[in-house]
C-alpha cells in the first residue's frame, strides 16, 4: 500500500497494492493493520455508495460539525472523479486552501480526509458510482456544506462540472459566508 502526502496536512492519497493475473486483479482496498501503520487507524461505522448517472455532477462540498464530524476513505468503484478537500478549520494555516485529485476505477486511487474539511466531487464519466467509508454516523442536524463554485476556492473543476448539482448545494452559502465551521484557533 502506498501513502503520500498532500499539501493539505493529514489529508493523504492511498493506493493499495494491486495483484493482477490473467483472470484480473485483487486489492485488499482497506486493511486494519496496514492502515494503522500508516497513522490513518480509524473506526469505520458507516460505508456509503452514490451513483452519479451524469458526467459533470457535483456532490458537495459537504462536512458535519462535532459530534459528528466524519473522516472519510473515498474510492471508485465506476469511472472517474475529480475529489476535492477544502480546509475549513478556522485558525488552519492552510484554511480556504484544497486539493483536487482525479480519483479512478482502474487507478484504485483513495483519498483519506480526516475531520475538518469539507468534500465533494465532479464526477468525469457517465455511471460514477463513488464508495467511501466514515468514522462517525450521518447526522442531518450536524451535516454543512459550501458552495462547490466558490471563486474565494479558487478551485479548477472541469468544464462540464455542474451539469447536475442538487438543490441543496446549488444554494449552499460560500466560505465566507458560512457560519459554523472547525476552529483551531486557540479558546
Ligand atoms: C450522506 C448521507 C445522506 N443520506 C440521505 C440524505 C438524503 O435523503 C439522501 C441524499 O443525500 P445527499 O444529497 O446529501 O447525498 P450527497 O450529495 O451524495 O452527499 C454526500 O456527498 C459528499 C461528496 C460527501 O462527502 C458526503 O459524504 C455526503 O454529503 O441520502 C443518508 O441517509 N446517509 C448519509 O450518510
Amino acid at each position: 500500500m502506498q501513502v503520500t502526502s498532500t499539501p493539505l496536512s493529514d489529508v493523504r492519497l492511498v493506493v493499495p497494492k494491486r495483484f493482477g493475473d490473467a483472470r484480473g486483479y485483487f486489492v485488499e482496498t482497506w486493511n486494519e493493520q496496514a492502515f494503522a501503520l500508516n497513522g490513518l487507524e480509524r473506526r469505520w461505522v458507516q460505508d456509503n455508495q452514490s451513483l452519479s448517472a451524469t458526467p459533470g455532477t457535483v456532490r458537495g462540498l459537504h462536512y458535519q460539525l462535532d459530534p459528528f464530524a466524519q473522516t472519510k476513505l473515498i474510492r471508485v468503484l465506476t469511472g472517474r472523479i475529480l475529489d476535492v478537500a477544502v480546509d475549513v478549520r478556522r485558525g488552519s494555516p492552510t484554511f480556504g486552501q484544497h486539493i483536487a485529485v482525479e480519483l479512478t476505477a482502474g487507478g484504485l486511487e483513495q483519498l483519506f480526509i480526516p475531520a475538518g474539511f469539507a468534500h465533494g466531487f465532479c464526477t468525469l464519466e457517465p455511471d460514477t458510482t463513488v464508495a467511501y467509508k466514515v468514522d462517525a454516523p450521518y447526522s442531518k442536524e450536524c451535516e454543512r456544506a459550501i458552495l462547490w463554485n466558490d471563486p474565494a476556492l479558487g478551485i479548477d473543476w472541469p468544464a462540464l462540472a455542474g451539469a447536475s448539482v442538487s438543490d441543496k448545494d446549488a444554494v449552499a452559502p460560500r466560505l465566507a459566508d458560512a457560519t459554523d465551521l472547525f476552529d483551531m484557533r486557540p479558546a
